[in-house]
C-alpha cells in the first residue's frame, strides 16, 4: 500500500538562515501510530507544521495521499487534523459550538451528527453545553482533539499531547489516542518522553538538530533494549579464549581480565548457566560479576550525542 504521507529530502531554512530540518525522508503508513521523539528545538514542530502547510519547505517535497502539500494545499490540509500544544481561543463558547465551528473552517457543511460522534468518542458528550473555560485541563485537551477531528481528517498530528500534564492525565490521553487509531485514523505525535513513545507508538522516529536519526518499529527497538551484558572479572588474565567457549561470542577485555557475554533477556534461555558450567570446565574462575542493560533511553542519548 502507498504511504499516506511521503516526505522526501525535506529541508527548512528559516529567514534568519537557521536550518531547522535537514533533508528528512520518511514514509508514514496508513493506520499507524508514529512517535517523533526528540529534545527541545529538534525540529519536530517544524516538521509537523510543514506537512500541515503552515511552514513552507525550502527544499524537498511532501505528499499526502499522493497530493503535493504545496500545489494541492487545500486538498491535503483538509485530510489533516492538527492538535496544537495549547488551547488559545473560544474560552466563552460551548464545547459543541467550538467543535462545530472548526468543521466550517475546512469548508465542510454543518453536520451535528458528526460533531456528536466526535464528542462521544472523546467522552465529551455530557460536557457539550459547558463553556470551555469551565473545563478541567484534561477535558480541554480532549476539546483540542475534538476540534482537530471535526472535519473528519484521515491523519491526526498531536504536538506534545501530554507536555506538562500529570501521569494520570497522560495515561488517559494514551487511551484516547489508542481508541482513535481503532477508528482508522493515522496518528503522528511528537514527544519528549521516551515512555510515551514506548507506550503507544507502532514506530518511533528519533529527531535531533533537524535530522531524522532513525525510524524503527518499536518492537525492534525494544529488542535492542532487551539485550543485556554479563561481565565477569577473572581471577587470572587470559591471552585467548579456549575453543570450548567460541559459541558464546564472548568479548575479552581489560587486558584479558574480563569477559563480557551479551544475551537476550526475552529469549527462552539466556545461556548463562551453560556458560558458567563451560567456564568452570575450562578452568576459568572469576572473582566478581555484574550485568548491565542498554535502555531505550541510553540508545536515544547515544544517538543524540553522536549526531551533535
Ligand atoms: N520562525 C523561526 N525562525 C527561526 N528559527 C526558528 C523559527 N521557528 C523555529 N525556529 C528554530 O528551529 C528549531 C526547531 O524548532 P521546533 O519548534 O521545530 O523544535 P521542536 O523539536 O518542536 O522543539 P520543542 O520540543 O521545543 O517544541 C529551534 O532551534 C527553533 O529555535
Amino acid at each position: 500500500m502507498d504511504p499516506i504521507v511521503s516526505i522526501k529530502a525535506l529541508s527548512k531554512r528559516y529567514a534568519n538562515g537557521f536550518e531547522a530540518l535537514k533533508s528528512v525522508t520518511l514514509d508514514i503508513e496508513k493506520g499507524e501510530i508514529l512517535a517523533l521523539l526528540g529534545p527541545n528545538g529538534a525540529g519536530k514542530t517544524t516538521l509537523i507544521s510543514t506537512i500541515c502547510g503552515i511552514v513552507t519547505p525550502s527544499e524537498g517535497s511532501v505528499t499526502v495521499a499522493g497530493h503535493d502539500i504545496v500545489t494541492d494545499y487545500r486538498k491535503t490540509r483538509a485530510m489533516i487534523g492538527l492538535v496544537p500544544q495549547e488551547l488559545t481561543t473560544d474560552a466563552f463558547e460551548s464545547v459543541f459550538d467550538t467543535v462545530s465551528f472548526t468543521r466550517g473552517l475546512f469548508g465542510k457543511k454543518r453536520d451535528d451528527a458528526v460533531v456528536e460522534r466526535v464528542l462521544k468518542s472523546l467522552s465529551l458528550w455530557d460536557k457539550k453545553d459547558n463553556k470551555i473555560m469551565m473545563l478541567s485541563g484534561g477535558m480541554k485537551r480532549r476539546v483540542l482533539i475534538a476540534k482537530a477531528l471535526a472535519h473528519e481528517p484521515e491523519i491526526l498530528f498531536l504536538d506534545e499531547p501530554t507536555a506538562g500534564v500529570d501521569m494520570e492525565l497522560r495515561k488517559d490521553m494514551w487511551e484516547v489516542v489508542r481508541d482513535l487509531r481503532r477508528t482508522g485514523v493515522t496518528i503522528i505525535l511528537t514527544t519528549h518522553y521516551i515512555e510515551e513513545a514506548e507506550e503507544i507508538a507502532d514506530r518511533i522516529g528519533v529527531i535531533n538538530n533537524g535530522e531524522l536519526l532513525l525510524v524503527e518499529e518499536k518492537q525492534a527497538l525494544m529488542q535492542k533494549m532487551g539485550q543485556k551484558q554479563l561481565t565477569l572479572d577473572l581471577q587470572a588474565p587470559l591471552d585467548a579464549l579456549p575453543d570450548s567457549l567460541m559459541d558464546y561470542a564472548l568479548e575479552l577485555g581489560d587486558g584479558g581480565t574480563s569477559l563480557t557475554y551479551t544475551y537476550d533477556t526475552q529469549a527462552k534461555r539466556t545461556g548463562i548457566t551453560a556458560l558458567l558450567g563451560d567456564l568452570s570446565a575450562a578452568g576459568i574462575s572469576f572473582r566478581d560479576l555484574r550485568t548491565s542493560q542498554s535502555s531505550l533511553e541510553e540508545i536515544f542519548v547515544s544517538l543524540v550525542k553522536d549526531s551533535a
